[in-house]
């Protein structure tokens, strides 16, 4: 196989970087790093690219625990990467293990600790190595399980989780370039045991591609059906994203103003996919809602007669009075209280709709973040008639979710959304506050990224 496959130089890795951009200036970006002959060829590669821009990596290593070395892998892989000139850390899977589909179970848990780690430290872009072979391997796997259209996608080259955008440079590698990567620089790998164990699905699906080959499946074929599913699969967004863009407008509070006939006309999945998309960057959850209560929604919402508020994905959509509907975010469920960052911190994600960082100065010790929450409003409306000030009009439903800076008092000092502040008060932190990337529609990062789904729940 490393006959067929020449090393991928930084040039031609630097192509494959391109359609992924744009990237930020001196980027910052991870790699996920297992040892495997795969990712740490991206790594190098990646570091080179990055290092070329005034950027750098940092490789992160999953120690899953599920094998005795693992530790001492993980070791390695950090001596690698020091030597390489390349940042490096170790993060542990601990916590419960399922008895069924430990594979899946600890790929899911890698990628969110992986995607914890660069939300924590204010990275975008987290790199993987998955390459042709893993792709046709996806694409057997999801045929197998029923997969839909999306399914049949397989893995994208971009796609989102939470505000971590998860780049795949090397997907439409042939399997064995990377390795022959590492083989020509003479750099040393760890052959995980477990790629070559039959008790794992994957494994079996590899083994069976010579067999599958003179049936006239091949690899190369899957994956390029795969590109044409990929393909069809960023048509039907364009044409959601369109839709979007026609019939909604946000405010400057989080909720969406929806010309609702308007949305809703149209075949029923394309509707469908409108309607998950806006309940998602609405509601902030990770997910967006599919399925039945989603099509529930949209019959509901299709229904001659006095349109009624309903709820979904942790929004509530409220009809107005000449059909534009106000979609925003349930008072359900939101979070609790939580200290605010120091200036020196990442931004933090409040609610999975906000980012929010703290400008100037440290805030002392004891200032929160929280949501307004029912009883808030009367505070609000109080506090800003003792200074004299006029309260603006903010709708009932959308109060309560509303995010409010809490002074060391227990007291609503800020509600930066409707402006700033609601009380005088001595060493008020300064925020920035604006949606999360992945949770516009048409503004912000999703346009920045181009097709970016925002929101994914695809296999890591
Ligand atoms: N333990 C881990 N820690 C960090 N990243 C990982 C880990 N395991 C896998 N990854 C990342 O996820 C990608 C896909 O994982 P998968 O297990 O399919 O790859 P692999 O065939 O083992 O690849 P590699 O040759 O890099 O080990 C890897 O290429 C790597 O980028």
């Amino acid at each position: 196989m490393l006959a067929d496959a020449p090393p991928l130089e930084v040039e031609t890795f630097a192509a494959l970087m391109a359609p992924l951009a744009p990237f930020g200036p001196a980027p910052h970006l991870a790699v996920g790093v297992s040892g495997g002959p795969d990712s740490l060829a991206l790594a190098l590669l990646a570091g080179a690219w990055a290092a070329a821009q005034g950027g750098r990596v940092t490789a992160l290593t999953v120690d899953h625990g599920l094998r005795p070395e693992s530790a001492g892998e993980a070791r390695q892989v950090a001596a690698w990467m020091a030597g390489a000139g390349l940042d490096h850390v170790t993060l542990r899977w601990v916590g419960p293990r399922p008895a069924h589909g430990l594979q899946a179970a600890a790929r899911m848990a890698r990628l969110a600790l992986m995607e914890a780690w660069c939300r924590a430290h204010g990275v975008l872009d987290l790199l993987l190595a998955h390459h042709a072979g893993d792709q046709a391997e996806t694409v057997l796997q999801r045929l197998g399980q029923g997969s839909g259209p999306d399914g049949l996608a397989g893995m994208a080259r971009v796609s989102w989780r939470r505000c971590v955008r998860v780049l795949r440079p090397v997907l439409d590698q042939p399997a064995g370039r990377t390795r022959a990567t590492l083989a020509a620089r003479g750099h040393p790998w760890i052959e995980d045991p477990s790629n070559a164990d039959t008790v794992f699905q994957r494994v079996r699906l590899r083994h069976l591609a010579p067999s599958l080959a003179e049936a006239g499946v091949s690899a190369p074929g899957l994956v390029l059906s795969a590109a044409r599913a990929a393909e069809a699969r960023e048509e039907r967004r364009r044409r959601r994203d369109a839709r979007l863009a026609a019939t909604v407008t946000f405010d400057g509070l989080g909720a969406a103003h929806v010309n609702m006939a308007r949305l809703l006309d149209g075949p029923p999945s394309e509707v469908r996919a409108a309607l998950g998309r806006l309940l998602a960057c609405v509601g902030g959850s990770e997910r967006p809602p599919r399925g039945q209560p989603l099509e529930r929604l949209r019959r509901r919402l299709s229904e001659a007669g006095p349109p009624r508020g309903l709820t979904l994905g942790r929004c509530r959509l409220l009809p107005g009075a000449d059909g534009t509907w106000r979609v925003c975010r349930e008072d359900r469920n939101l979070p609790d209280p939580m200290p605010l960052p120091g200036p020196e911190a990442p931004p933090l994600l409040w609610d999975g709709r906000l980012l929010v960082r703290v400008a100037g100065d440290g805030p002392d010790p004891g200032w929160a973040l929280a949501p307004l929450g029912a009883d808030g409003w009367l505070d609000v409306t109080r506090a800003l008639r003792e200074i004299g000030a006029e309260p603006p009009t903010v709708p009932v439903a959308v109060r309560p979710g509303l995010l409010a800076l809490i002074s060391p008092d227990g007291m609503v000092s800020a509600v930066p959304q409707i402006g700033y502040p609601v009380r005088p008060v001595r060493g008020l932190p300064r925020l920035d506050v604006e949606r999360a990337p992945g949770t516009s529609l048409t503004e912000g990062p999703c346009r920045l990224y181009g097709a970016g789904d925002g929101l994914s729940d695809e296999e890591p």
